[in-house]
């Protein structure tokens, strides 16, 4: 039978009050988000990988999560509590995955910085001054930041640079995504960075040829740009699919997510990517060898 919520905190309680000490070999990492969507994922990916321990748990002071064992969900006493205070939430951690919003993400960012500890950034919505932001504190720290980290998206993009070149000009190029009723930012980071790579592939700047809405009289479409539409719906994980509309003939190349699993592998592919690397700004391009392949 299932436990509740409640009988899964007591348990976690009783179980543990202090992470186990980490194996040399083994990862000490702290979830910023621990009780969101990806901090779940991540928790237990932690859980089940022999080379990580969960070392840290951070959620904002409001969350009812504060205070409890950060694996109670899963029924497990990690020995790590949610915190709201970064410095605790932090003590212990070699390495930060942060997916949670713009302004939680620089804050946390900073105080990595302060104490040593590297970041990985899955957090979306960010704007081009933290962007810059970002690339600063990467002189004095080591960040993998990508707005999705599977690896079939990644692959996608660079699928993506090679038909955008060789579908440059007599195909109109459309990027659709679709997301669950929670997501807060739009067009989906992936959805921009899908964006940036075909821009780049066809020498376009994305910032001058990106048309984010259409209504009403529109005008015929205009061949140099590149449209973006976003669904939000009921549990949809996230799909995206660029389509090449040309005369004649359609391409689409699509990625579908069933779950977020691939996210939170990809974030801990990150993390050993990160092991050797003092300073400095990665991608997942970076982490899956994909830079110039
Ligand atoms: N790069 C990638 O591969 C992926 C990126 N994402 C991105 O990750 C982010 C999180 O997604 P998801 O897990 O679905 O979102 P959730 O809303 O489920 O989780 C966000 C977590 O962050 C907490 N939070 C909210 N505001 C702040 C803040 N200001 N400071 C610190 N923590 C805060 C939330 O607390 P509370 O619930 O109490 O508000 C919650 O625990 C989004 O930007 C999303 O686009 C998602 C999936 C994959
Ligand atoms: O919010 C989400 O869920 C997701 N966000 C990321 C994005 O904005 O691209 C990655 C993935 O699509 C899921």
């Amino acid at each position: 039978m299932a436990k509740s919520p409640e009988t899964l905190k007591k348990v976690a309680v009783a179980g543990a009050t202090q992470p186990p000490p980490a194996a040399a070999s083994q990862h000490r990492i702290a979830v910023a988000g621990a009780s969101g969507r990806m901090g779940h994922m991540l928790i237990e990916a932690i859980r089940h990988a022999d080379d990580c321990l969960l070392a840290g748990a951070l959620d904002i002071a409001s969350s009812p999560s504060i205070g409890n064992d950060a694996a109670a969900f899963l029924g497990h006493a990690s020995g790590v509590p949610v915190s709201a205070d970064l410095r605790t939430g932090l003590a212990r951690a070699q390495v930060l995955i942060d997916f949670t919003r713009p302004d939680g993400t620089m804050a946390h960012l900073k105080a990595c910085r302060e104490l040593g500890v590297k970041a990985v950034i899955g957090t979306t919505g960010l704007s081009d001054a933290q962007k810059a932001q970002i690339a600063d504190l990467a002189r004095d720290m080591a960040i993998v930041m990508a707005p999705n980290m599977s690896v079939g998206v990644n692959v996608t993009l660079k699928l993506l640079e090679m038909a955008a070149q060789a579908l440059a000009t007599g195909y109109d190029i459309e990027i659709i995504e679709a997301h669950h009723r929670h997501k807060v930012d739009a067009p989906s980071g992936t959805a921009l960075k899908m964006g940036e790579v075909i821009a780049a592939a066809i020498g376009r700047d994305l910032k001058q040829c990106a048309v984010y809405a259409r209504e009403g009289i529109t005008g015929e479409r205009d061949p140099s740009t590149i449209g973006f539409s976003a669904i939000r719906g009921g549990d949809i994980v996230g799909d995206h699919t660029v389509l090449f509309a040309g005369t004649g003939e359609r391409i689409e190349i699509t990625h579908k997510s069933s779950n977020r699993t691939s996210y939170a592998q990809g974030a801990l592919r990150a993390v050993r990517f990160l092991a050797d690397k003092k300073t400095g700004l990665y991608d997942m391009f970076d982490v899956l060898n994909l830079r110039n392949s």
